[in-house]
């Protein structure tokens, strides 16, 4: 796909494959890839554990954003999982979890276990401390993995919801490909995917300084389709300052069924059931 791009220092670029090879190397060529990822993880490093840090010095953005993931998955775990069962025991996967702010704000209320895989050690650390004084018994943070995406398989089956924000702009389109090809096997039946992410206005926007890129639209659309990923729905983040780039969140779901819907039994009953 041909995308015009931009990098932090104002280079333009003729299409994604250009920076790419710019930036990671010809395929084989190792060296500078790994280059790539050390310098992403060496920029994070540097930056204070706390979610001031991991937001980039937007601490404030939080309320809003874990509002906006919290109506979104509220919908999707309602459509595709909740069938009115209460022994369910629903598990989920956050990606590049930082210092642990959406298992913390969101994921471990709805979800009884949650795992965080994180490459950067001190995150980890903080995120495990923020973790230890919240849930229950039932819900709670079980595994911390301090693994780069790239490079992490989750466990089969284990997860009913993936989540994935903030981060996957760090993994080349190759390694992007990869990890959900890897992933998809991880999910339930029901299971899905959330992606949240910033959108460059069209191509992408790489960050000079953080090894990132930032994927405008219809690269993610591109890539998912590579995934070979159902888009079941997404929805645009409202109420962040308007000098960011413009977020989006995506549902995916390896296929389209099976799919929760409510239908009126024999008994009358309300409750929402699994079709499979
Ligand atoms: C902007 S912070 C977002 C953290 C968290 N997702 C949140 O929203 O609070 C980006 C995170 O991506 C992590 N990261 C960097 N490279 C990564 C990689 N290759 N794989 C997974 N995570 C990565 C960073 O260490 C950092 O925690």
């Amino acid at each position: 796909m041909e995308v015009c791009g931009v990098d932090s220092e104002g280079k333009e670029f003729n299409s994604a494959q250009e920076m790419w090879r710019e930036e990671i190397g010809e395929e084989g060529d190792e060296t500078k890839k790994t280059q790539w990822y050390r310098d992403g993880v060496s920029y994070w490093e540097g930056v204070e554990a706390s979610v001031d840090g991991v937001l980039g010095g937007y601490g404030h953005v939080n309320d809003a954003d874990i509002i906006g993931s919290e109506v979104f998955l509220k919908t999707l775990l309602q459509e595709r999982l909740v069938n009115g069962e209460t022994n369910q025991h629903l598990v989920a996967l956050d990606c590049g979890s930082g210092v642990g702010r959406i298992t913390k704000n969101l994921l471990i209320r709805y979800l009884n276990e949650v795992d965080l895989v994180e490459p950067v050690a001190q995150f980890l650390d903080a995120a495990r401390e923020n973790l230890a004084s919240t849930g229950s018994e039932t819900h709670k943070a079980a595994n911390f993995f301090c693994v780069p995406l790239q490079e992490f398989t989750p466990a089969d089956q284990r997860y009913d919801v993936i989540w994935v924000q903030w981060c996957i702009g760090h993994l080349t389109d190759d390694d992007f490909v990869s990890f959900f090809n890897r992933a998809k096997g991880c999910l339930k039946p029901g299971g899905f995917f959330v992606v949240k992410e910033n959108l460059a206005k069209q191509g992408f926007v790489l960050d000079k300084e953080d090894r990132s890129i930032t994927r405008s639209d219809p690269y993610f659309k591109q890539l998912f389709r590579r995934c070979g990923l159902h888009l079941y729905q997404t929805k645009d983040q409202k109420g962040l300052p308007k000098e960011l780039f413009a977020v989006k969140m995506y549902a995916l779901t390896v296929d389209t069924l099976p799919k929760v819907h409510r239908t009126r039994s024999k008994t009358r009953s309300n409750r929402p059931q699994i079709i499979k």
